[in-house]
């Protein structure tokens, strides 16, 4: 008998900014070759699960203009099925789930959403149907699923290479952000398949970093910038506008592939004045960086509370 069976949890999904973004080659697959500074968000998107016998996935929320089969959710579910099912062949396992997601994170805006929405389906559910796979491991599977999925079932900020999966722990200080949005969303395809993408910027590699690193310096574009910043302020006015109007308040920058941008700032106050400023139709919310995903704690607390909860009736 599952422990988990006919019960609901709520799991966090967070946002993810990346502090700098460096493109430093291609490989032959295409893929680009990244150093990037992750760090998270206290701002999440929240998945409620229950888990069910048999082995029916239904997403009862689906997302406008996404089909369930190619939701990032169903994917990760059903990815995890298919390697629980190589290993087991008790046709009793449960890995049944029905899935609700609240979303608040926006689409193609750079803060990894469908990518932190597919790691938070990996965890929770390696748990929820006690199939133990290590982190390793998930994050192996995550990777297939996208370049972002690594960092959030690793759950800690990081200073991270290949394509974002090869990760060296990092604690940036956790600064308050206001992150804003123009209202369009830019495909991260879009931006890697652009010649006007710069790929040439010279690798820091981990010790540099390490040893280099400072939270003052990295609004110093020499030293740290998001080269895909360069090409679509390019190309879209848009995020080209937001980010010469912000840059006169604080330092600002775009994460990942954009739209969104952030702007630092040392108190929730003063990055709540700043938007109260921003001009109409911008898409913002205020949030604080966190350098330790809070879908880990929450799945130690889940875990916890089941544990106490056999002691006790043993
Ligand atoms: C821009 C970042 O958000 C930075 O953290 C990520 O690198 C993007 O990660 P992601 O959204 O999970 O991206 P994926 O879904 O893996 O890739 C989308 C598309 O972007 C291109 N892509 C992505 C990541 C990468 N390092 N090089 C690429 O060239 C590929 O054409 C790929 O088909
Ligand atoms: N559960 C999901 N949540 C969000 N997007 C999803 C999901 N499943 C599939 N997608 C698809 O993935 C695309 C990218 O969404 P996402 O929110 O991850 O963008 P992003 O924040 O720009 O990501 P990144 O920072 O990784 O580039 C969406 O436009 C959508 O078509």
């Amino acid at each position: 008998m599952n422990k988990y069976t006919g019960k609901t949890f709520q799991f966090p999904s967070p946002a993810k900014l990346n502090l700098f973004l460096h493109v430093v080659g291609q490989r032959k697959d295409g893929y680009h070759e990244l150093e990037t500074l992750f760090q998270f968000l206290n701002y999440s998107d929240n998945i409620e699960i229950s888990v069910t016998e048999g082995t029916e996935i239904t997403l009862l929320t689906p997302i406008e203009g996404v089909k369930n089969d190619d939701n990032l959710i169903v994917k990760a579910a059903r990815l995890l099925q298919e390697k629980i099912c190589l290993i087991n062949t008790n046709p009793l396992v449960v890995m049944g789930a029905q899935i609700r997601v609240n979303k608040i994170l926006p689409m193609g805006g750079g803060l990894g959403g469908g990518s932190s929405n597919a790691a938070t389906i990996l965890v929770a559910l390696n748990l929820l149907w006690q199939s133990d796979f290590s982190t390793e491991k998930l994050a192996e599977l995550g990777l297939s699923l996208g370049a972002d999925v690594p960092i959030f079932i690793h759950g800690f900020s990081a200073f991270a290479q290949g394509v974002g999966e090869q990760l060296t722990p990092a604690t940036p200080k956790e600064y308050w952000y206001l992150v804003s949005k123009p209202q369009i969303s830019i495909a991260t395809a879009s931006v890697f398949s652009s010649p006007d993408l710069p790929r040439d910027t010279p690798q820091l590699t981990s010790d540099n970093f390490n040893q280099y690193y400072r939270d003052e310096y990295l609004f110093d574009n020499h030293k740290y910038h998001n080269d895909c910043q360069t090409m679509v302020i390019k190309h879209y006015d848009e995020v080209a506008n937001l980010l010469a109007w912000l840059v006169e308040y604080a330092p600002s920058r775009m994460t990942g592939t954009g739209a969104c941008v952030f702007s630092r700032f040392s108190s929730e106050k003063e990055a709540i004045e700043l938007q109260k400023k921003l001009p109409n139709g911008i898409y913002s919310f205020v949030a604080q960086g966190q350098n330790k995903s809070p879908l880990i704690s929450v799945v130690k607390i889940i875990e916890n509370r089941q544990n106490e909860s056999n002691n006790w009736l043993n």
